[in-house]
């Protein structure tokens, strides 16, 4: 600052002095440059309300122009994959996601799920994304961050999409209002064929996860998607097993319907790490249904999820290192 720009000082005293990196005042117009890292769009403009009237309330200054610069964040993208339907690859990431919010984790999700996206019902938010200069708001639910390719196009109409669109849509989702979010999980499409392969392109997560039963035809599938994810040089932080074994509620009776322990065994085949299993649960379907996932409650299923969200978190460590 020189001497010109003295009549500015009255902005130190301000309490977001701080974000102010740099202040010029010139024939009456102050002219401020502001850090507006880890802000979402609604918190930008209400900063620069602020200083706005801040500056304006100085006698000398007639006009103010603001500039607000924000280093890209920090986001930590991992696509949560199967390589076949119905494995309750949606229910995990919805239930991930709300279990690395409980974590005190900034969490976003996408739901790219262009043939049955779930999101909003797992999550129970209905509303539709606004945007903002072009930028998709993400809804908020249970803690995360969400935006659907659901929200985007009406019920059924993303089926006929192909490999290239998908990942058009996909891209408009990602280039969302993140904000401060630090993780955000990409519940795909199951399969490992075009269109998984453009969406994991265009996106280039930074790691995967991969959600299997433990039956045989769905851990043939399951090496598929790790395939996938190997040629496009993806690291997978590991597998899933969902629908392990089944407690009937009237008899206490334990079964094994999808056969048990198959995926930890492929895991290990694979050289992948095995992040945890999850049961099947009449309760777990019937709370998925209803939009409240389990994990953001209390009692065992929230602890499973809680547990694979820390086996999680810890494989992206080690794969940052
Ligand atoms: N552990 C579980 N116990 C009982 N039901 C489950 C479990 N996991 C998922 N489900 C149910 O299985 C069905 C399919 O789950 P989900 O939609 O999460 O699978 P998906 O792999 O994402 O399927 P798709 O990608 O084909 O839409 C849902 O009705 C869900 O509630």
């Amino acid at each position: 600052m020189t001497d010109k720009d003295a009549p500015l000082h009255l902005l130190n005293s301000h309490p977001d002095a701080g974000r102010i990196r740099s202040r010029r005042f010139r024939d009456g117009t102050a002219m401020l440059v502001v850090e507006a890292s880890g802000l979402d769009g609604e918190q930008r403009d209400a900063l620069e309300a602020r200083l706005r009237e801040a500056a304006l309330a100085i006698p000398e200054v007639s006009a103010v122009q603001v500039a607000m610069s924000a280093s890209k964040p920090q986001r930590t993208l991992i696509a949560i994959g199967s390589g076949k339907g119905g494995v309750g690859k949606s229910t995990v990431s919805a239930n991930l996601a709300v279990a690395l919010a409980k974590m005190g984790r900034k969490v976003g999700l996408i739901d790219a799920d262009i043939y049955g996206p779930s999101q909003p019902t797992l999550l129970g938010a209905k509303t539709r994304p606004e945007a903002r200069d072009k930028q998709l708001i993400p809804v908020e639910a249970q803690g995360v961050k969400l935006l659907s390719v659901g929200q985007l196009v009406g019920e059924g109409q993303a089926l006929a999409w192909r490999g290239p669109m998908a990942a058009g849509a996909l891209n408009q989702l990602v280039e969302g209002d993140w904000g401060n979010c630090e993780i955000l999980l990409i519940d795909l499409p199951p399969g490992t064929g075009d269109v998984q392969l453009s969406l994991v392109q265009k996106s280039r997560p930074d790691g995967a996860v991969i959600v299997s039963t433990p039956q045989d035809l769905s851990l043939i599938d399951a090496t598929r998607a790790v395939d996938l994810f190997g040629k496009t040089g993806v690291p997978v932080l590991g597998l899933i097993e969902n629908m392990a074994g089944y407690r009937c509620p009237h008899c206490g009776e334990e079964s094994d319907p999808f056969g048990t322990g198959g995926a930890e065994a492929s895991a290990r085949d694979l050289d992948i790490p095995f992040l945890g299993r999850l049961p099947l649960s009449a309760s777990l379907r019937e709370a998925s249904d209803a939009g409240q996932p389990p994990a953001a409650g209390s009692g065992p299923a929230a602890d499973t999820f809680a547990g694979l969200a820390r086996a999680l978190l810890a494989q992206l460590e080690k794969a940052k290192r």
